[in-house]
């Protein structure tokens, strides 16, 4: 139902849910210990997540989990340029870059980046300007609570859904007043930014009430906390929970999954797909 219109001519089609691969290029990656941060494994690790079935690779060389700290401009620069350029001479694949920074958001688009996944929704200083200038690129613009150094400090809502649904309506509004193509928007509830345990599984509960925005959902719950609390977890030992995650997500419409473990995310998409689309043969 939908498809998503990129630089030079390309498209992505969502008539089936992509996978996302998470290709973090922070010194302390919060869940692949940051093994990626010299270049030759970041594209070593590209062309795995490809290879096992990736169709988007989201670079970020800010790491938002809660309690980090800001990052300078030019270290996110230095950490991500490089991997975008890398793996552009390599591979004509989508890339998303995972920046809130206008002028990284930029620089990624001219190194050959393909969408703007912006976890602060273009807040930032000319963010929705920078974003206006490249018609052709994705926004995917995510729901956080306050700041990642503090996100998480007894996060609360009056209305938890009304409250994301209103944050949504602003920022569509905020860019088609800056002149960006309302088809050109990606929504996505940002599980663990500024949310409880209780607040994830709620939105993981509702989320297909965001198709009234009739937008693209893309959802990140990738070994995140929701289940490390829920199911008392180390990091690495969420694969199986972030699968059920995942499941439920594209069940409930998603069309993006943002992940770590993309083989087996792609593997469980398309044991769905084959209950909804039959077995091709
Ligand atoms: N569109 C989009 N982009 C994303 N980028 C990230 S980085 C993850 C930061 C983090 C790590 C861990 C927890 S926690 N405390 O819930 O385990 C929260 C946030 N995530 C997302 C996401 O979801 N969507």
């Amino acid at each position: 139902m939908y498809e998503l219109r990129l630089p030079k001519g390309r498209t992505l089609s969502l008539d089936k849910p992509q996978v996302m691969g998470i290709l973090n290029v922070t010194p302390d990656s919060f869940s692949d210990g940051g093994h990626f941060t010299h270049l030759d494994s970041a594209i070593e690790q590209a062309n795995l997540m490809l290879s096992q079935g990736a169709t988007i690779l989201d670079i970020g060389g800010e790491s938002t989990r809660p309690g980090a700290p800001d990052v300078q401009l030019e270290e996110e620069l230095q950490r991500v340029i490089p991997v975008i350029q890398a793996i552009r001479t390599h591979s004509n694949c989508v890339i998303s870059v995972d920046t809130s920074k206008a002028e990284v958001m930029k620089q990624a688009i001219e190194a050959g980046a393909d969408i703007i996944n912006d976890v602060r929704a273009l807040q930032e200083p000319g963010a929705l300007e920078v974003a206006a200038q490249y018609g052709d690129v994705p926004i995917c613009l995510m729901h956080m609570q306050g700041q990642p150094r503090s996100m998480q400090n007894n996060p609360h809502y009056d209305d938890l859904f009304s409250d994301i649904s209103q944050f949504f309506e602003a920022r569509i509004s905020a860019c088609k007043q800056a002149g960006i193509d309302i088809n050109r928007l990606i929504l996505d509830p940002g599980f663990g930014f500024g949310k409880s345990l209780e607040h994830n599984f709620q939105i993981l509960g509702w989320l297909d009430k965001f198709h009234a925005f009739n937008l693209p959902i893309l959802t990140g719950l990738s070994r995140k906390s929701m289940f490390g609390q829920l199911l008392t977890r180390e990091t690495h030992e969420r694969v199986a929970a972030s699968l059920a995650g995942a499941l439920i997500c594209v069940q409930k419409g998603a069309h993006i999954i943002r992940v770590h473990d993309v083989k087996e995310t792609s593997d469980a998409l398309n044991v769905w797909l084959a209950s909804v689309n039959g077995v091709t043969q």
